[in-house]
């Protein structure tokens, strides 16, 4: 298997310049370069150079959203060419959070996804189900629409390259993580339509957890076939947590 496990850091709407200097401070003292998966914080947009600047060597830089314009009257909104500008290397796309309240339909999160692509950030795109639609037995036609239309805009060559975290809504930020079964079946599922898209292309592309993911609960998730990491939000304002967490990613 040639796919890079992953841990990467969503920190939300959280943070102003002297807590994100004590976090990666913290950060600072953990023996990272022991491990060898992938890592990713994702601060908000205005603490990007900040966080760029004062980052761990070990670890990359990522936006927590982008537009998919690429320039002009777009009041308040921020484009690939300046995310790369500042260093970001990763960007999430499609963030439940982003879905639900500010509106994002399935379609604007493919249009991100290519703008990302085409300044050659790589795309973590955020896809999962809301416990109704769970409920309803409908998790696998939720995800795979969200997938569909992000596919659609994307050459075989660019689908390849994307990152896919896998995040069910009734998970973040609620103490409810999914089990690793749960999760594996949904990351299998994903893994097997992306096979019937790339082939086995698809085999080296990274798959993230994300809900309630911590310390304590990283590791049995992290161990199946197809959970090459996670996405974690609230955990990763905790140097300790966040760092245990990447150690159960290898
Ligand atoms: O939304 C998430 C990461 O993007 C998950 O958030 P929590 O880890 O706080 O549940």
């Amino acid at each position: 298997m040639g796919r890079q496990a992953m841990v990467a850091g969503n920190w939300k709407m959280n943070g102003l310049p002297q807590n994100n200097s004590e976090l990666l401070k913290a950060l600072a003292q953990k023996d990272f370069a022991q491990l060898s998966c992938a890592l990713v914080v994702c601060p908000p947009t205005v603490f990007l150079s900040q966080v760029g600047n004062e980052l761990p060597a070990e670890f990359k830089l990522g936006a927590q959203n982008v537009s998919a314009q690429a320039q002009g009257a777009h009041t308040g909104e921020v484009s690939a060419d300046m995310l790369k500008s500042v260093g970001c290397e990763y960007g999430l796309v499609g963030h439940s959070e982003r879905r639900q309240m500010h509106h994002e339909s399935n379609s604007d999160v493919a249009e991100k996804t290519l703008a990302l692509l085409q300044q050659g950030i790589t795309p973590i795109v955020c896809v999962g189900e809301t416990l109704s639609e769970r409920e309803a037995d409908a998790t696998m036609t939720v995800v795979l629409q969200q997938l569909k239309a992000v596919a659609r805009v994307l050459s075989t060559e660019q689908l390849a390259k994307i990152i896919v975290a896998y995040e069910p809504v009734w998970a973040i930020g609620t103490g409810m993580t999914a089990t690793p079964e749960q999760a594996q079946q949904v990351h299998a599922s994903i893994r097997g339509w992306l096979r019937e898209q790339i082939g086995e292309q698809s085999d080296n592309i990274t798959i993230l957890y994300g809900g309630s993911v911590k310390g304590s609960n990283a590791a049995e998730l992290f161990a199946q076939e197809d959970i090459d990491g996670g996405l974690i939000g609230g955990a990763s304002l905790n140097a300790d947590e966040f760092f245990q967490i990447c150690q159960a990613a290898g």
